[in-house]
């Protein structure tokens, strides 16, 4: 039994709670928010962000983030843009030999660097293991068997972690790859709220399957010039996140991107979700990304021009008619320079 600390009370947080305490861990799940732990107390359940889901009271609630204390993992569970302060804000409260995981999947908005690094800035002193993969919060508060990766630079770090959340229904892989798993889980939000957008255009099942593909491609070929592994991209936290995220009934971002594609702005159409959306902050530090390292991201790039306002119709062709070119074009013109 380990005492786990689970920073934020939303869709995902809930979810490893409840799968953790009912594997016998010692849980205390916090917010930033009193009337969200005041409201979780009151239902058993957090109504708006994962409805449905009972929090066993034996759960410990809290907003004071200096329970962390005690805590052997910390996980954190907030949106990208409050993982910062989140770390900031436990930073002092942490066991020397507490590990901190980290399960959001985004960028920081204002400085583009992933999330890990964000933590290592707030929290140098330990050692920061990314929970990835095709894992649906619904899902796993469900029992429902799934498959996720801890990635950690120190594999000692990434087991401890493995071997706290293995159990019958979750399977758990360790990669050291952490810009790959890190930047697999960011990516396919973007490539999520387009497939939204083909649902929500009604167009078909060739159109959701190129974008997944060359979404993969671009996925990758960033990935690549930032130092990841090309396995990584098609392990569970690459293609296996990329297909559950484009094709689920539970994914915000795919769910934002259908309402885009019915003809709701962006803002609108986040606001209307009502949760978490990553895909769309994403696709702009994505975008910056791809100018930085110089490699081409035409989805992405076409994301943001619809989240500026550019009909997804436009945004749609001016893809089909992009120049024609070799499938994978980076490997062909390597070899004719041989
Ligand atoms: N929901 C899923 O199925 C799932 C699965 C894997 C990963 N994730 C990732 O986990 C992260 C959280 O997603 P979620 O679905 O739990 O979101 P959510 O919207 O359901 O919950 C977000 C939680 O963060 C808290 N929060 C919001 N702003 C905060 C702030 N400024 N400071 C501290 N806490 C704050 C909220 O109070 C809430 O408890 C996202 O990056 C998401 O991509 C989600
Ligand atoms: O609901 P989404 O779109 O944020 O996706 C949740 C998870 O990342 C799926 O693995």
């Amino acid at each position: 039994m380990a005492r786990i600390m689970v920073l934020g009370s939303g869709g995902f947080g809930i979810s490893l709670s409840v799968m953790l305490h009912k594997y016998g861990h010692d849980v205390t799940m916090w917010s930033k928010f009193p009337q969200e732990i005041e409201s979780i107390r009151k239902f058993g359940e957090n109504k708006k962000l994962l409805p449905g889901v009972a929090i066993d009271a034996s759960i410990n609630l809290t907003t004071d983030i200096a329970e962390a204390e005690t805590a052997e993992l910390v996980i954190l569970a907030v949106p990208s843009f409050a993982v910062r302060e989140t770390a900031k804000a436990v930073a002092s409260h942490l066991a020397p030999n507490a590990i901190v995981a980290n399960v959001a999947k985004g960028f920081e908005e204002s400085t583009h660097l992933r999330l890990s690094e964000v933590i290592a800035q707030e929290i140098p002193t330990h050692d920061v293991v990314v929970l990835s993969g095709p894992s649906h919060a619904e899902e796993i508060a469900r029992n429902v068997p799934t498959t996720i990766v801890a990635a950690c630079k120190h594999r000692e770090s990434a087991e401890f972690v493995q071997d706290i959340l293995m159990n019958t229904n979750l399977r758990v892989y360790v990669n050291d790859d952490m810009t790959g798993v890190e930047l697999g889980g960011a990516l396919k939000n973007i490539i999520a709220v387009c497939a939204g957008i083909a649902d929500g255009m009604e167009l078909g099942d060739n159109t959701k399957a190129a974008l997944m593909t060359r979404g993969l491609a671009e996925i990758a070929r960033l990935g690549l010039a930032m130092g990841a592994e090309s396995e990584t991209f098609t392990g569970l936290t690459g293609m296996g996140d990329l297909i559950v995220t484009c094709t689920s009934m539970h994914s915000r971002n795919r769910r934002c991107g259908i309402l885009i594609g019915q003809g709701i702005p962006a803002d609108e159409a986040v606001k209307r979700v009502g949760m978490t959306v990553e895909g769309c902050s994403a696709a702009r530090a994505a975008l910056a990304l791809s100018r930085e390292y110089q490699v081409e991201m035409p989805i992405t790039e076409q994301l943001c021009a619809v989240l500026d306002g550019k009909p997804v119709g436009t945004a749609l062709a001016e893809l089909m008619g992009r120049p024609r070119r070799h499938e994978n074009e980076e490997i062909w013109m390597k070899e004719q320079t041989k």
